[in-house]
């Protein structure tokens, strides 16, 4: 007898009531969407019989659920890193014809409830993990869709460019990063900003959030590169040097003026079209920022042509952060 695709019901992060593609096998349902590519897996660090082992084990525990309703506060972290890996799945695969992260169905896996009050999500190379937070900090990691889109996309850059994690290539890994996860969360259009992290980040505190791409300076990241950190902390810097590209990203879609330049605005469509073709046709492991520069301008070229508004809001936008 094998397995059979079921529709459940879950309660994500923020309350949110959403329903989940999942797996009966007879006696039990699990977190199986077997709808996109070659399946969406979530797992559990942790285990449901005594919450409070913490474990740091991968992938864990297939996760599973005898009534198929995933309601508990202890399933929230669960379904919505299923829910949202599903999410960017699809805009992957209708914005650009990507199939997963590799662009051959390679299976999605993501387990939570990773560590004990642990304030971090991440890709570990072979699938995504999630911390709880420490209820202060943040909370279950997962429940923001911009980072679900940050950490996959964490996989397409390692699976396409393949950017150092250090200085600036590694600072661009991270706005890459931030870029897709934030075009993800507009491709949905529940809330969507430019901020990173908005909806995880210090539950005591409103309107705040890790990021911002508008204006990283709020959040005392630079938004040019006379302003950049050149120590060795973070890998050099890379969440908060990725402020200086993420500024330029946010310049060429929504446009305005800064550092003395206007630049017009061609929209998220275009800007996602333009850096995804930079991050899989141009980029390289080693790429700097003056090549993401000249990596951008050629992919507008490619895709509508030299000296158009695309290309000169590229170019103004890269002129106003610093960046030649
Ligand atoms: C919270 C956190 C800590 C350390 C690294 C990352 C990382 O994935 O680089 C991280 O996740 C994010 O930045 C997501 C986007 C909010
Ligand atoms: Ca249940
Ligand atoms: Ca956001
Ligand atoms: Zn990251």
């Amino acid at each position: 007898h094998t397995a059979e695709d079921s529709i459940g019901t879950g309660v994500g992060v923020l309350g949110d009531q959403k329903t989940l593609n999942t797996s009966f096998d007879g006696s039990a349902y699990s977190l199986i969407d077997n709808t996109r590519g070659n399946g969406i897996f979530t797992y559990d660090a942790a285990n449901k019989i005594n919450e409070r082992n913490y474990f740091f084990r991968l992938p864990g525990s297939l996760w599973v659920d005898a009534d198929n309703e995933f309601t508990s506060s202890y399933d929230r972290a669960a379904v919505d890193a299923h829910y949202y890996a599903g999410v960017t799945y699809d805009f992957y695969k209708d914005v650009f014809g990507r199939d997963s992260f590799d662009d051959n169905g390679a299976p999605i896996k993501s387990t939570v409830h990773f560590g004990r009050n642990y304030n971090n999500a991440a890709w570990v190379g072979t699938q995504m993990i999630y911390g709880d937070g420490d209820g202060s900090n943040f909370v279950e990691l997962s429940g923001g869709l911009d980072v679900v889109g940050h950490e996959l996309t964490h996989a397409v850059t390692d699976y396409s460019a393949n950017l150092i994690y250090q200085d600036e290539s590694g600072a661009i890994n991270e706005s890459m990063s931030d870029v897709f996860g934030t075009l993800t969360e507009f491709h949905e259009g529940i809330n969507p900003d430019w901020d990173i992290g908005e909806d995880i980040y210090t539950p005591g505190v409103d309107n705040d959030a890790l990021r911002s791409m508008s204006d990283p300076t709020k959040y005392d990241d630079p938004d040019h590169y006379s302003d950049r950190y050149t120590g060795t902390l973070d890998s050099g810097g890379v969440h908060t040097n990725s402020g200086i590209p993420n500024k330029a990203a946010y310049l060429i879609s929504e446009g305005g003026a800064h550092s003395g330049i206007t630049v017009t605005g061609i929209g998220r469509d275009k800007l996602g079209q333009i850096y995804y073709r930079a991050l899989t046709q141009y980029l390289t492991e080693s790429s700097t920022f003056s090549q993401l520069r000249s990596s951008l301008i050629q992919s507008a070229t490619d895709l509508y042509g030299a000296n158009g508004p695309e290309v000169v809001d590229v170019t103004a936008a890269f002129d106003a952060v610093g960046v030649q």
